[in-house]
């Protein structure tokens, strides 16, 4: 079930940013502190039993629950960004999202084969985001692959959870 504090705290914005697309802010969920805290606090308990030694944080929002969850499990963070922002050598992959076409990419060092690995992002629409980062992750051959995020849209003919290969496991806090 749906956490009412969450729900509570989260914006939505109608036709934006471009029409037919319903935004969901999560920058109102992050300014808040009990809001905040509570995100925090149920994906620590999720994933503090899972050996997680890197977080691969989906440029921009998932920058945010990434680092702070790192610090709580004691695990290193990975910036998966847009092209041209990282200044080593990259590995990329192109995909398509719920609006437009886009590219992100990992330096070739920030992974090895010993990572058990989580990719953390804000929201799960059409899953062309994370897909891409999972199959970015791959290449890496980490010992685990999960994935999370805290918003998945299940309601709007949404199926980007179907979209993983099964041995990614998935997890999201709030289902809108
Ligand atoms: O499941 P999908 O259909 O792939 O959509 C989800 C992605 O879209 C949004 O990012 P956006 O591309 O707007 O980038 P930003 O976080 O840098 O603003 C969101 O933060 C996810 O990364
Ligand atoms: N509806 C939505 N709200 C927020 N971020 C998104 N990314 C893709 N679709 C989105």
């Amino acid at each position: 079930m749906n956490n009412q504090l969450l729900l509570d705290n989260l914006r939505c914005i109608p036709d934006w940013p471009i029409k037919g697309v319903n935004f969901r802010d999560v920058t109102t969920l992050f300014k808040n502190p009990a809001s905040l805290k509570e995100i925090s606090d149920e994906m620590y308990e999720l994933y503090k039993d899972k050996g997680i030694t890197k977080i691969v944080g989906i440029e921009s929002r998932g920058f945010v629950m990434s680092s702070a969850l790192a610090i709580r499990l004691g695990a290193g963070v990975v910036l998966c960004r847009k092209p041209g922002k990282l200044p080593c050598k990259t590995v990329q992959e192109s995909y398509a999202k719920e609006y437009g076409m886009d590219t992100i990419e990992i330096h070739e060092d920030a992974i090895n084969e010993n990572d058990v690995v989580l990719l953390h992002d804000d929201l799960l629409a059409t899953g062309g985001t994370m897909k891409a980062a999972c199959d970015l992750v791959k290449k890496f051959h980490p010992k685990k692959v999960y994935a999370n995020f805290i918003i998945e849209l299940v309601n709007e003919n949404f199926i980007g959870r179907k979209i993983f290969d099964e041995d990614v496991e998935v997890s999201t806090l709030l289902q809108l």
